[in-house]
Order: structure tokens, then C-alpha cells, then sequence
């Protein structure tokens, strides 16, 4: 490992702050255990974290000061920085989407002349542009949905995760989505990556995977060998190994935590017996 220190962005609260601590750790990385302490290091894993709003890191990224960063895809995109997303890591999904009170808004022409309030100007700008919609944008720091009871704005654009805030202000989503939204990793655009970062991409990619498979060991007949493995194709091959039974093999593989069960079934139906399923916690692949 280099003797350079890599310098992470990691946001200090909001949504996605306790996700990102959480795969850290996972990764092999000390975390803060106090919420207010601004930033760590970490010298046996020559990292140090600096605890920054999710809103504020693309820039930080970008301009170089700071070697990577965890934040929002769409806080990156609101942010016009120049940083680009390198990972994306599967948590803090949301969506961004238009919504106002229902009957109003249904095609991307009924926003002419409508006024807009959101926290994310910059990408409800360009999407307008784009599209060559010519609305008011106007931004706010949040508690975007109420502007709209207030007469401040006629349409929203905000994060949507389960809806409820929307339903409680008597909103609804209209028009497709502007924007599909996760935690990424980011690294400052067009520059080299920096050193150690290799490193630090494995572990976190070695935790999503552990996140997204497990383990599946069980036993079958010979002749239902490649029936089975064909259910079970693992990622680069199953490991396939004799019984002190005759005619009996243990097949072991990794397949998706989703449809574990579903997979259960059915090679419960070709004949396989004593399967098992086990989480992984770590893997480099
Ligand atoms: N329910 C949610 N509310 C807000 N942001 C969410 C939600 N779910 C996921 N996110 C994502 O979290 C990021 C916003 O985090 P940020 O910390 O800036 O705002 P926040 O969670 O609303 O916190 P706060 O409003 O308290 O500052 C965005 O990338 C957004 O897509
Ligand atoms: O679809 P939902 O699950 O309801 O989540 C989305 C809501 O959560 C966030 O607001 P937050 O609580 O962060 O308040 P804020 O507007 O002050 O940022 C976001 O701005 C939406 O209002
Ligand atoms: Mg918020």
C-alpha cells in the first residue's frame, strides 16, 4: 500500500450519512462513533475521513481538495462540480419527480409558465432547458411540498422515496421521472485516480457483493449434477465435490440473496437435499 493518504468525503447526516458509515465499517474502516466529530483517520488503512454535507462533497471532489467522496447522484448533478460517479453503491435510492395537486400538470407543455420550488435548481434548470420548457424555478432549502398550499410555487420537484410526504400534502407525481438517485462514489473528473484508491474500490465492491449474495451449499445425486449446477451457475463456476456416499456430490456456489428460496424449491424438486444457505460477509472477486 502507498504511503499517501487518501482523503474521503462522507456525509455527516441526512439520509445517506448512517448507510455510509455502515459499508465503511463493513469495508474494514474505523467510523466516528460520535456525530459530531468533523473528521478520522485512519492510518492503518492510510484513509482519513472528513464528515461533510452530502450537498457540499461533489465539489470538494471535483475541485481536488479532497481525493473521493460518498454522496447522492443527484446532489453530484445538482452540483454542476466536476466530479464523476465511479460506483454505484445501492443504498439511499430515491427518485426526483415533478408533483402538484392533482388535475393540473400531465404533459412537459403544462409546465409553461408555471412556477417551480425545489432544493435541486440545478437539475430542474437544465432539464427545463433541455427540453425547452419555459418555467420559474425557485429554490428552497426544504419543506419544497408546502410551498405549494403556501401559493409559492405551482409544481414541485423533490425526492421521492416512499410518497408519503407527497400524500400527506394532498400531492401527486406527475410526468416521468427526472431522475433515478442512489449513494455513488465519486472522484474528481478527468484527473487520475488517485493512489490507493484501487484498494478502497475492492473493499467496498467486495461488501455490495457480500450485501447481494450468499452462499449455497447442497448435495445430489451424480446424474443430476449438471441439471442442478445450471440452476446454480455461481459466478465463475461451482465447486463440485465427492460424497464418501456413492454416487452423491456436494455442489457449493454463490447465488443472488434474491430468489435464494425460489432456488431452494427447485433444486429440492430435481433431488438435492441438505441444502444450505449461508450469508458471506466479505469477498474479493
Ligand atoms: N427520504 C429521503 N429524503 C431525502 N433524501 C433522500 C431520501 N432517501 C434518499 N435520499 C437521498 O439522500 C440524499 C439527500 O441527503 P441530504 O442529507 O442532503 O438530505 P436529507 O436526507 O433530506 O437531510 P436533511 O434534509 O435533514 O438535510 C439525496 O441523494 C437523496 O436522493
Ligand atoms: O417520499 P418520502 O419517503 O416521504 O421522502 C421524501 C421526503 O423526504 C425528504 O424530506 P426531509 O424529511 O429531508 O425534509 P426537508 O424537505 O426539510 O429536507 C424529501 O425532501 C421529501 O420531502
Ligand atoms: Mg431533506
Amino acid at each position: 500500500m502507498s504511503n499517501q493518504t487518501l482523503r474521503i468525503a462522507i456525509p455527516n447526516k441526512g439520509s445517506l450519512s448512517q448507510s455510509a458509515s455502515e459499508i465503511l465499517r463493513e469495508a474494514g474502516y474505523s467510523q466516528r462513533s460520535d456525530s459530531k466529530q468533523l473528521t478520522l483517520t485512519d492510518p492503518e488503512n492510510g484513509v482519513e475521513f472528513f464528515y461533510l454535507r452530502p450537498r457540499d462533497i461533489a465539489l470538494y471532489v471535483g475541485e481536488g481538495t479532497l481525493d473521493i467522496g460518498i454522496t447522492g447522484r443527484d446532489l453530484l448533478l445538482d452540483s454542476g462540480a466536476k466530479a464523476e460517479e465511479v460506483l454505484q453503491l445501492g443504498f439511499g435510492r430515491s427518485r426526483f419527480r415533478f408533483a402538484t395537486r392533482p388535475g393540473t400538470v400531465s404533459t412537459l407543455a403544462d409546465l409553461n409558465g408555471r412556477r417551480i420550488a425545489t432544493s435541486y435548481d440545478g437539475v430542474v434548470r437544465r432539464f427545463l432547458e433541455e427540453r425547452g420548457v419555459d418555467a420559474t424555478v425557485t429554490r428552497l432549502d426544504g419543506a419544497v411540498e408546502t410551498s405549494i398550499q403556501l401559493g409559492v410555487a405551482d409544481v414541485i420537484a423533490d425526492v421521492v422515496e416512499t410518497g408519503s410526504t407527497l400524500r400527506q400534502a394532498g400531492l401527486e407525481v406527475v410526468l416521468d421521472p427526472i431522475l433515478d438517485s442512489e449513494a455513488v462514489l465519486v472522484t474528481r473528473a478527468g484527473a487520475a485516480l488517485p493512489a490507493g484508491f484501487e484498494v478502497f474500490r475492492r473493499r467496498l465492491e467486495g461488501v455490495l457483493v457480500a450485501r447481494t449474495y450468499v452462499m449455497m451449499d447442497y448435495d445430489i445425486r451424480d446424474e443430476r449434477v449438471e441439471d442442478a449446477v445450471a440452476l446454480t451457475p455461481g459466478i465463475e463456476s461451482p465447486t463440485v465435490s465427492p460424497l464418501h456416499r456413492e454416487g452423491w456430490v456436494a455442489v457449493r456456489s454463490m447465488v443472488p440473496r434474491d430468489g435464494a428460496q425460489k432456488l431452494m424449491d427447485e433444486l429440492w424438486e430435481i433431488g438435492a437435499r441438505g441444502i444450505l444457505v449461508t450469508d458471506i460477509h466479505a469477498c474479493r472477486l
